[in-house]
């Protein structure tokens, strides 16, 4: 009999396949740990973007998590798009109730423009969901909103990764993809409450980058899950991410996903000496 590592992701469904759960389970498969969810939201969204949302309650919310911590369990976890509140406190109530830590990506705003989680929201974003991040994983405008720091240099980022700390993240990770200083490179900022670290790779001139963050995360819960550092699994995402966007899909008419097989055809290759 084989035993596997799992990962848990509290997410809203993306209908296109290449945010959300879908790219959050593709990517768990990707990496072989087993893939449960709990769907906060179902959003009707393709390429061309968000098209409506359905939250669900959070009772529903609840019972979803409570399926698997009482009877699956998990070895690692990820938030993504959350939406209320009203989810968020449930959220945080359950992960709390099992002792799990999270990898939380605190999405907002899809890259179409349409709003992922409430103005109101934010708040207990802070002060229910930081404390129970192992990672935090914003892009740079939710860092922005989290801390109040407008961010246009390193040291600009480098505050803002203090607060996020000091707001109960034990690690902090500020992705680069919306840099607008950077145009050659992508460069990611970890901060673990004492040291700096940077995760840099070429950046890839691309439309399709629909799902990135979401698919960072999920590389890094997979990472946690199978017992890797904080660390190793940021080298680890930072890996897949940079393979899904390089080698990408020709899907949809507007921005379009991500590659999550990239990774292992690419091991694959290497493998074979191509
Ligand atoms: N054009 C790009 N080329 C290479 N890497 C990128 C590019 N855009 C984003 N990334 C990487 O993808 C991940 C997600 O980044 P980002 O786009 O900032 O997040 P989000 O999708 O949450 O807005 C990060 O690891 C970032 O460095
Ligand atoms: C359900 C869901 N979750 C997250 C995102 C963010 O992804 P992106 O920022 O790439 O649009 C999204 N568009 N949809």
């Amino acid at each position: 009999m084989r035993t596997v590592r799992k990962a848990l992701t509290i997410a809203g469904s993306d209908s296109g396949g290449g945010a959300g759960i879908q790219a959050d389970l593709k990517t768990f498969q990707e990496l072989g740990v087993y893939g449960t969810s709990a769907i906060t939201a179902v959003t009707a969204q393709n390429t061309l973007g968000v098209q409506d949302i359905y939250p669900m309650s959070p009772k529903m919310v609840a019972a979803q998590i409570d399926c698997i911590g009482e009877d699956i369990g998990t070895d690692a976890l990820k938030t993504g798009m959350l939406f209320s509140a009203d989810i968020i406190i449930t959220v945080a109530e359950r992960i709390n109730h099992y002792g799990w830590q999270a990898i939380v990506d605190p999405v907002m705003i899809a890259k179409g423009g349409a709003s992922l989680l409430q103005t109101e929201a934010v708040e207990a974003v802070k002060k229910y969901l930081m404390p129970c991040a192992l990672v935090v994983t914003p892009n740079i405008p939710e860092a922005e909103v989290l801390t109040g720091v407008r961010i246009s240099t390193e040291e600009d980022k480098k505050h803002a990764a203090v607060l996020l700390h000091k707001l109960g993240a034990k690690h902090v990770i500020i992705k680069g993809g919306h840099d607008e200083n950077s145009h050659d490179s992508a460069s990611d900022l970890l901060y673990n409450g004492q040291d700096f670290s940077y995760f840099t790779s070429a950046r890839i001139p691309t439309k399709n980058t629909h799902g990135t963050g979401c698919t960072f995360s999920a590389a890094l819960t997979a990472g946690i899950a199978n017992g890797e550092s904080v660390m190793d699994s940021a080298k680890l995402a930072k890996d897949f991410i940079q393979m899904a966007i390089q080698d990408d899909l020709n899907i949809g008419k507007g921005h379009g996903p991500t590659n999550h097989f990239a990774y292992n055809h690419r091991r694959v290759e290497m493998k074979n000496g191509r």
